[in-house]
This record gives C-alpha cells, structure tokens and sequence, in this order.
C-alpha cells in the first residue's frame, strides 16, 4: 500500500475511521500527491451496496470527506515547505462537506478519489473532488478543511 499524509499523523489523530492509521476497523485511506492533484484508492465490498450493483451514498461522502482533510494537510506542508517524517503532519478537520451524486458508484472496482487544492488561506484549505469508478466521475464534492493544533481533541 502507498503511503500517505495519514502515516506522518501522531498516534492520537491515526484514530480516525476514515483515514486512522491506527484504526483497525476503519478504511486507512492513503492519501498522495499525483502530479498537481490528489489521490487516494479504495475498493468497496458487496456489503457497501446501496442500490444493487452500486456503492451507498454515505460512504462516498465519507470518502470525500478524509481525501478532502488529507488533501489539505498536504497542501499546507508544501506551503510551508514541510519536510514530511516522523509525526510531523500538519493536521486538518472538516468544516464544510458539499457532496453531489452525478451518477451510480459501480461497486465492482476501485474507486478513485481526486483532489484539487482551489485554495490556501492560513489555516483554511479548500478542496476540490472527484470520485471516479471505471474512469468515470460519479460524485463530486468540495472540503473546506481548517488546521488544528497539536493538542485539538485531548
Ligand atoms: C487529522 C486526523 C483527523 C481527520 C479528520 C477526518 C475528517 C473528519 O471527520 S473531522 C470531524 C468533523 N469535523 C469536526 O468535528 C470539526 C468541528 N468544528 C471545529 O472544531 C471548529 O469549528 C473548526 C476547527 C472547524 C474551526 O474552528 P476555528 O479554528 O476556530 O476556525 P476559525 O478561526 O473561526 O475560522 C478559520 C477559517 O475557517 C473558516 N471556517 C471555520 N469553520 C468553518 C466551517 N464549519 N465551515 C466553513 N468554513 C469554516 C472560517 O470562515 C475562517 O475562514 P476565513 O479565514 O476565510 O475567514
């Protein structure tokens, strides 16, 4: 598995259901840089389904969501010319989450999630996304992500 944003995250944020490292019964998204964008993957199970055939609505938006937090804390890294390693990760919780279903998720192969940073603005990151199965766009979403310190939530 590629590595993300979310393995440089101390212990007490790798707990998070969508992105934790440390959250064994969560979807450990990854999320990477690709070129300018984005990226992370992941491939549903027949238990996601919504309506046959297709992946549920609520766990795209889920999906979104934690690509969205993870795009953020990259772009403030490469803002602020971070050099990622060990826990030292810029952290970032959700604000807003806009979510649009254009078309059914086909269940039946890896969903590709993408982010495009649309802007950075001190602790404030908006993120553009596309959500793609078999190269198609299903859903779109925007992020707005704002960085907490260290010590938010203990
Ligand atoms: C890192 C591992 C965890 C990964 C998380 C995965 C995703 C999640 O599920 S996170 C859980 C859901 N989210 C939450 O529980 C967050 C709850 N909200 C909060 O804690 C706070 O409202 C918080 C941190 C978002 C913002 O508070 P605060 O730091 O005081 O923001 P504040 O200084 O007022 O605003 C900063 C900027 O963000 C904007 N902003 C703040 N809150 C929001 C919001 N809810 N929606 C849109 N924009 C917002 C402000 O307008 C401001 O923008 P600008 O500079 O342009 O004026």
């Amino acid at each position: 598995m590629m590595k993300g944003i979310q393995d440089y995250y101390p212990d007490h944020f790798g707990q998070c259901y969508g992105c934790g490292r440390l959250n064994e019964h969560g979807y450990q998204l990854k999320t990477a840089w690709d070129g300018e964008e984005t990226l992370t993957r992941f491939t549903p199970s027949a238990y996601h389904t919504a309506i046959p055939g297709s992946v549920y609505g609520g766990l795209l938006a889920s999906l979104i969501d934690c690509h969205g937090t993870g795009s953020a804390a990259l772009a403030l890294a490469k803002e602020k010319g971070i050099q990622l390693e060990g826990f030292n990760a810029p952290r970032c919780v959700t604000g807003s989450l806009q979510v649009s279903y254009k078309k059914p998720t086909p269940i039946d192969s890896t969903l590709e999630i993408r982010g495009i940073i649309k802007e950075v603005k001190g602790k404030k990151v908006v993120v553009e996304i596309r959500l793609l199965s078999k190269g198609e766009v299903c859903v779109t979403g925007e992020v707005i992500a704002i960085q907490v310190p260290d010590d938010f939530g203990k």
